[in-house]
């Protein structure tokens, strides 16, 4: 099996809880921790090494277009990936595959390359918003061919340096834009000095957080003090060792499994102080009327199975929203999402799709331009749950079918994207000590 190409489908049902969970679950290595950590690498002096890093699709395709360009990465040690920087060279293609991390944060260091990178990925992934790269790189003096697109496939026309500077952008629709520019500012002649002038404010803002604290991890000279505004000086960034934390976004389906299902579900490792969004998971359900607690080697939560109603906004930590989603599908309700009109440019429109599955378990939704209203949850009919070769609605899918009998997801292999042994771990996990 080829780990970066686009997945055959499998169809997967998802186990019911016949009793109250009890599970520990060990998760993989944070994306978005790994991601940063090998572009972060691929742009130092001195060589790196990534312990912990995941392997999975997105990951996999990152290291694949960072040694289309030229960068060496040993994947021999699953444990501890190696990166030795070179210098950037063009006449090359790179496949995003679905990865918004790969197609937002290699376009800035590729225009460091001495000729022109392609990009192109998924069907889908041509839909995913990405115009702001362009226009940002636009800005920055590079020159990129889109066919007027503002999407992909697009190549950025590389010439070896990249001038930087004072730059306004809309990051509205993605948090990641921003995060691209940093890291590859350190690089850029005049670094940058990059403001956020969008209507709407930056979704995602914890990532911003763990990128300012990575780069400064890396030697860079970092100012985020003005709300907005984001400076990063020219200079050199210092080979190192990452030590990639377990991924929240991936652990956050189980403990919310402990609220859907009732039961107790444990983390394993979960980091006390983190930049990750998906920490957020631990007031969310504590606010949900779960018990959240550090035991069993983690974070435990603790569920009824009955989640209290409420109204949440999830515009910082909206990665939850799919699970989360399932959760309220199937509770009495009633629950509203709100603040989450981005995710209608994630792996797929999120809020369409979360809106459409869960009136087929018989929920009743009110669908709005930033999230949904649970009127009241459903519980059946079983039948097919469409995840739209999206993981997180795989996850959506999982805690679903916890308690509506016989659903069965149409595809659970989308899940490579960030785990491929998800199916795996969560049946282990609903099975529990049987
Ligand atoms: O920077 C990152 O690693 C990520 C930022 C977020 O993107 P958006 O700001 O597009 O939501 C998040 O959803 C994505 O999974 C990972
Ligand atoms: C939005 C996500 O991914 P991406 O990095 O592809 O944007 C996600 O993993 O939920």
């Amino acid at each position: 099996m080829n780990a970066t190409a686009a997945p055959d489908k499998r169809r997967w049902e998802a186990p019911y809880a016949e009793a109250e969970l009890d599970a520990v679950v060990r998760v993989p290595g944070s994306k978005s921790m790994t991601a940063r950590a090998l572009i972060l690498s691929a742009l130092a002096a001195g060589p790196s090494t990534i312990e912990r890093p995941l392997i999975a699709r997105d990951t996999l395709l990152m290291v694949e277009g960072l040694r289309a360009i030229g960068v060496g990465v040993d994947t021999s040690d699953d444990d501890a990936w190696t990166v030795t920087p070179g210098a950037f060279k063009g006449g090359t293609s790179v496949d995003c595959g679905l990865a918004g991390t790969v197609m937002r944060f290699l376009p800035p260091v590729a225009a460091l390359a001495d000729g022109p990178v392609a990009f192109d990925g998924d069907p889908h992934a041509r839909k995913r918003p990405n115009d702001g790269v362009i226009k940002a790189l636009r800005g920055l003096g590079v020159g990129i061919e889109d066919g007027g697109r503002l999407a992909l496939p697009f190549t950025v026309e590389a010439t070896g340096t990249v001038r930087g500077g004072a730059l306004d952008v809309d990051a509205s629709k993605t948090s990641q834009l921003v995060s691209a520019l940093l890291m590859a500012a350190p690089r850029f002649t005049e670094g940058i000095d990059l403001h956020h002038t969008g209507d709407r404010p930056v979704p995602s803002r914890p990532y911003l957080d763990m990128v300012v604290q990575m780069l400064r991890q890396a030697g860079a000279e970092v100012d985020d003090s003005e709300p907005n505004r984001w400076r990063v000086a020219p200079g050199e960034l210092q080979g190192r060792t990452w030590t990639i934390e377990p991924d929240l976004q991936n652990a956050a389906p189980f403990l919310i499994a402990a609220a859907a299902a009732g039961g107790t579900v444990t983390v394993e490792g979960w980091p006390t102080e983190t930049t990750q969004a998906g920490d957020a998971v631990r007031d969310l359900l504590t606010e949900l009327g779960a018990r959240v607690e550090w035991s069993r080697g983690g974070l435990t939560a603790v569920g009824s199975g009955e989640p209290i109603p409420g109204e949440l906004d999830l515009a910082d930590a909206a990665e939850l929203t799919p699970a989360l989603a399932a959760l309220f599908g199937v509770s009495q309700g009633p629950f509203t999402i709100r603040g989450v009109a981005h995710i209608r440019g994630h792996e797929t429109d999120r809020v369409s799709a979360l809106v459409t599955e869960l009136r087929k378990i018989g929920a009743d939704v009110d669908e709005y331009e930033d999230g949904f209203r649970v009127n009241s949850g459903g519980r059946g009919p079983g039948g097919t749950w469409a995840t739209y070769a999206d993981h997180r609605m795989a996850h959506a899918g999982a805690v679903a079918g916890l308690v509506v009998p016989g659903l069965v997801l149409d595809d659970v292999a989308c899940t490579s994207k960030t785990w491929p042994e998800f199916a795996e771990v969560w049946e282990q996990a609903v099975r529990g000590k049987e």
